[in-house]
């Protein structure tokens, strides 16, 4: 059986799709504050500490953790705490390209799989009226980077370069690789 250690409900619908049976418990790490640096590290760092929490508490299950950042000129940027922090994030994206990485990993024990997918989005000029007013959608709040490329922040995009589903948070090719190499998938 399959264990999601996710309280993200874009995970969930997500995994969904690969149409295996699993169940979701939320980790209890407590999640580093990003700052500058190793974007692909320290996402990696996040969703071992997740799965880990999970996992320990289920020896008999594979555990999938993830994590997802937006990285710009060496900064992490996470979820934005309010949202004045959510504009100046925008801010910074509008005109722009910048990676998204999901750090995935899989565990069952001692056996693990780890991987870091990066996904590039170039963001089309936002105005300032445009940042403010999807900002006050609260869409930004609980997503990397301030924005869901699954929601009005479609609109902002012109273009990406990698996998879509590993910038809304949990890359499916490479989770169903994963899941076919420990035989979660036949
Ligand atoms: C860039 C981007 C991020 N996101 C989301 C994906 C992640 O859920 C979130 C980043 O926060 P995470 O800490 O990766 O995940 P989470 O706290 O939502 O869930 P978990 O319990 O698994 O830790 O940002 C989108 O939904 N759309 C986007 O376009």
């Amino acid at each position: 059986m399959l264990l999601l250690a996710s309280g993200s409900p874009r995970r969930r619908e997500l995994l969904k799709f690969l149409g295996i049976t699993f169940m979701v418990e939320p980790g209890s790490y407590k999640e580093e504050k990003p700052q500058h640096g190793d974007a692909a590290a320290f996402c990696l760092r996040q969703a071992l500490g997740k799965t880990q929490s999970v996992a320990v508490k289920h020896p008999d299950m594979w555990v999938l953790g993830a994590d997802t950042v937006v990285a710009l000129d060496g900064d992490i940027l996470g979820k934005p705490q309010d949202a004045a922090q959510a504009e100046a994030m925008l801010r910074r994206l509008s005109g722009r390209t910048h990676r998204v990485f999901t750090a995935i990993v899989l565990q069952r024990q001692e056996e693990r799989l780890q991987k870091v997918v990066e996904t590039q989005v170039r963001f089309r000029e936002l105005s300032a009226a445009e940042i403010a007013a999807y900002a006050a959608t609260g869409e930004p709040s609980d997503k990397a980077g301030a924005y869901g490329i699954q929601g009005k922040a479609a609109a902002f995009v012109a273009a990406i370069h990698g996998s879509y589903t590993n910038v809304v948070g949990l890359p499916l090719a490479e989770v169903y690789e994963a899941l076919k190499a420990v035989r979660v998938i036949v």
